[in-house]
């Protein structure tokens, strides 16, 4: 081996890289890593954890007005949006710094610095010439911006946990993940929320019946949802806010506006191109099934191959890749039946194929659904339903998909998703007694 300075060098410091320069570290690689922003990348400071803090403030709202059907006299409430602000991003350092540790106690260099290939073996991290025998592109991805006149007014993902004050409305565009999350954060919060879609469909690639049910749920609580309406025109109001025109004649106004309207790949003015790794027609680093891209010695894992953009397949892919590549046996991370979750209120959570997936590709399909009221909603007279539904192959009686909206539906559908990546049957799942009252006992008894 050439004498470089590293073994393995990571260009950023988020989910993916992390993990994947920590146990190559721990393999006895010497390896270095650099992080233009901060180390924890995206997930750790701006998007699933301050994002899950938030949700989980926000829902105060209801517990509190909640709380008095069980007895509880609360007394004036009042939200402070600064102190939960405060605490979160207090969290986030928290947090931050721990990741920083758990590189340094391996021997893992920290730049804090950008870096640019300059060739396969040759980066410039800050200014400094760094070389490196092997190199993992981990640079994730950034908030997606609008094609249209005064694109430049709206804030994005990266600036909404920052705001001075809470909005009292905004204006919210996509449909997709962080749109309807921050929707339900928003709005919990009192502020008056409309959700512009561009399309006729929210949170494409979810179960249509979860999606409508949210759609239903949102609505009741408030939040104004507008399909078919692209952007054409933002401008400034005098107050200081935003104005929307779209596409459907619809013009709206708010305090703010926030894009959340896809991520694209961080893969401009790296010097990507100089060496020759190849990208695709989003942006994205093409790489085969081992992580490698069209250079031999670079690799690249998570959000900037946009294959799927979710922290933990961008951490068991940086950990496969270190692994295959230092350690003593290769492995590849198995991409079937992932599970999800989109943290609005009621969260969704879902693993394994839609029911239209299936009715499309499989010969036959049978459904089974509960739709129930949470015991706590029930007493609380809170008119929220929850539905559950399991798809189920008809040939072989295999469960291939399940999905769920309604209280804690992410936490139980990770030991869920267990059974159908295990390929389990619907009788082994019914063959399992239920645990007495709680709303996961539906999933053994729907009939
Ligand atoms: C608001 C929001 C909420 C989310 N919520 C969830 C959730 O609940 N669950 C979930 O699973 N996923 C969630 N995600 C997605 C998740 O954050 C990403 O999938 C994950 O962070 C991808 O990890 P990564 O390592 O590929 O990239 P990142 O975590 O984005 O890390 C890439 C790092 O590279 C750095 N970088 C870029 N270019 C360079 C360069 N040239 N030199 C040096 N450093 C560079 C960046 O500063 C960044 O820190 C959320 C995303 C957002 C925006
Ligand atoms: N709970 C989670 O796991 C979680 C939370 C947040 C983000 N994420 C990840 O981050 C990714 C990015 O999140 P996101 O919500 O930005 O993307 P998304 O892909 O979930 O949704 C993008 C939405 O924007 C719409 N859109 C695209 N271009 C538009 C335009 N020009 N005008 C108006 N609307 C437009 C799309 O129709 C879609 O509804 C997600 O795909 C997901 O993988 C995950």
């Amino acid at each position: 081996m050439a004498d470089y300075d590293f073994d393995y060098f990571v260009i950023g410091g988020g989910s993916g890289g992390v993990r994947s320069a920590r146990i190559a570290a721990g393999h006895g690689a010497r390896v270095g890593l650099a992080e233009e922003h901060r180390v924890g990348g995206t997930c750790v400071i701006r998007g699933c954890v301050p994002k899950k803090l938030l949700v989980i403030g926000a829902h105060f709202a209801e517990d509190l007005v909640d709380a008095e059907r069980f007895g509880w006299t609360v007394g004036d409430k009042n939200f402070d949006w600064k102190t939960l602000q405060k605490n979160v991003l207090a969290e986030v350092e928290r947090i931050e710094g721990a990741y920083h540790n758990t590189l340094e106690n391996q021997d893992v260099k920290i730049f804090k610095a950008r870096a640019v290939l300059k060739d396969a073996h040759t980066l410039d991290v800050g200014g400094k010439t760094i070389t490196a025998d092997k190199i993992l592109i981990a640079t994730g991805a950034r908030p997606g911006t609008f094609p249209c006149e005064g694109s430049e007014l709206a804030i994005t993902s990266n600036e909404v946990f920052h705001l001075e004050k809470l909005p009292k409305s905004i204006i919210i565009a996509g449909g997709g993940y962080i749109a309807n999350e921050f929707a339900g954060i928003f709005n919990e919060l009192g502020a008056k929320v409309t959700l512009v879609q561009r399309s006729d469909k929210l949170l494409r690639g979810y179960d249509h019946s979860m999606v409508e049910r949210l759609m239903h749920i949102s609505t009741v609580k408030g939040i104004e949802i507008l399909y078919n309406a692209p952007f054409e025109k933002i401008e400034k109001t005098e107050g200081g806010g935003v104005k929307v025109s779209l596409g459907n004649g619809d013009v709206r106004e708010a305090d703010i506006l926030l894009a959340a309207i896809g991520r694209p790949p961080n893969t401009e003015n790296m010097g990507l191109e100089t060496v020759g790794v190849k990208l695709n027609d989003r942006g994205a680093v093409c790489i085969d099934e081992d992580f490698r891209t069209s250079v031999d010695n670079i690799y690249a894992v998570g959000d900037v191959t946009d294959n799927v953009q979710l922290t933990p397949v961008a951490i068991r892919e940086g950990h496969a890749l270190a692994d295959t590549l230092f350690g003593d046996e290769a492995w590849r991370p198995e991409y079937d039946c992932i599970p999800s979750a989109v943290f609005s209120h009621p969260p969704i959570a879902a693993v394994g194929m839609t029911e239209s997936e299936a009715r499309d590709q499989l010969g036959g399909v049978e459904v089974f659904t509960s739709d129930f009221r949470a015991m706590k909603n029930v007493l609380a007279n809170r008119n929220e339903r929850s539905l559950y539904k399991l798809i189920v192959d008809s040939a072989n009686g295999k469960l291939v998909g399940a999905h769920m909206i309604g209280p804690d539906a992410p936490e139980i559908m990770q030991s869920l998703a267990i059974a159908v990546k295990a390929g389990l049957t619907k009788k082994q799942v019914d063959a399992t007694i239920a645990i007495h009252p709680t709303m996961a006992e539906e999933l053994v008894l729907m009939r």
